[in-house]
Order: structure tokens, then sequence, then C-alpha cells
């Protein structure tokens, strides 16, 4: 008997969830939608902290936020989302932190590709950008990999930004610029 009210109260809590969300969403999409939403990956192991938990739970706590934050602007309609996941300065943490976050990346880009995964539901587009022969070769050959299984889909873009940083884009930007002839002056 009690467990039959117990289940019952759960479906009820569950549908009237459904229903707030579906009306909140209704009145979001009224009002003009953003073209393009960018995320800072960041807090992660001080939320691991607080909770006693290990660096790593902190980290996979931080995806799957993203991850449901990404299925809000599918679903809302927004055409780019940009996450900063790992700028070339967090090379400098210790070496097990590092590779546990290039194989974190290798586990979750694997999860992306697969048919049911929210960018294949919502067709959306990866593209990684940054310094990707930085990467771990493993994670930079799931990356392509993402890239190129994904490049018909065009309802969204999610913009993956990794092994980055801005004096790394200002050295690469100039390279071609220079071959091009493009003369450079110097900035007061
Ligand atoms: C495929 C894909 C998008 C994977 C992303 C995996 C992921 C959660 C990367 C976050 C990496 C990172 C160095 C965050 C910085 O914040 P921090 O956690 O160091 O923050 P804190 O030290 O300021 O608490």
């Amino acid at each position: 008997m009690l467990k039959t009210i117990d289940g019952l109260a759960r479906r009820l809590v569950g549908s009237s969830f459904l229903y707030m969300r579906r009306f909140l969403f209704r009145i979001l999409s009224v009002g003009p939608i953003p073209n393009h939403i960018a995320f800072i990956l960041d807090g992660n192991r001080r939320y691991a902290k607080q909770r006693n938990m290990t660096e790593g739970t902190g980290y996979r706590a931080g995806f799957l936020a993203v991850m449901s934050m990404l299925k809000y602007c599918y679903e809302l309609g927004v055409k780019y989302m940009t996450v900063y996941a790992f700028s070339i300065e967090n090379f400098k943490r210790s070496q097990e932190e590092v590779q546990y976050l290039m194989d974190l990346m290798l586990e979750k880009i694997k999860g992306l590709l697969k048919q049911e995964s929210v960018v294949n539901e919502n067709g959306v587009r990866i593209h990684f950008v940054g310094n990707l022969k930085l990467l771990d070769k493993p994670v930079r050959v799931a990356a392509e990999k993402a890239m190129h299984a994904t490049s018909n889909n065009t309802k969204s873009n999610l913009l993956i930004c990794v092994t980055y940083t801005s004096t790394d884009e200002i050295v690469h930007a100039e390279h071609p610029a220079k071959r091009n002839g493009t003369k450079f002056r110097k900035l007061a």
C-alpha cells in the first residue's frame, strides 16, 4: 500500500515538473533567443572539495552539468554554443590530473558520438577549436572523428575549445598573415 502511494507521489511530482518545464520553455522562447552562448568550465575542483569528493568526480559532475545546459540551449534554438574546456595553461597541472582529464575527454567524446547522445538527438555539429596538435593522440583522433561524423548536422553548432590560449592563437594567426605579405605595425 505504502509502495503504491510512494509510486503515485513520484509520478505526480515527475509530471508536474515536466508541465512546469514546458511552461517555462514556452515563456522563454517568446523572448529574443541569443544566437551564441559560451560556457567556461570552472569550479569543478572546488565543487568536489566542498563535498569531500575526488577531483575526478568534480570533473564528471561538471561535464554532466554542461551537457544539461547544452540540452536546454538546443531546445530553445540557440545556434552556437561554445565550451571552454581545457586551455594550454591547464597542462601545468600535475601529470596525473592532466592524464585524468585527457582520459575523461576521450571517454566523453566517444560518448557524444553514440547515436542516442544529446548531439545526435539534436542535430548538432561539433567543432574542436584550438591547437589540436597538443592533445594526446587518441583524444585528437577522437576529436577529428567527432567533427567528421557530425559534419552534416545543421541544427546547431557546439564549439569545444581545447588546448587554446591567447598567445598561442596570436602566434598562429600571425604566421599565415605574414606568408600572405601582410604588414604589421606596433600598437602604441
Ligand atoms: C569533452 C569535454 C567537453 C570534456 C570536458 C571535461 C571537463 C569537465 C573539463 C574541465 C577542465 C578544467 C581544467 C576546468 C577548470 O576548472 P577547475 O575544475 O580546475 O576549477 P577550480 O580549480 O577553479 O575549482
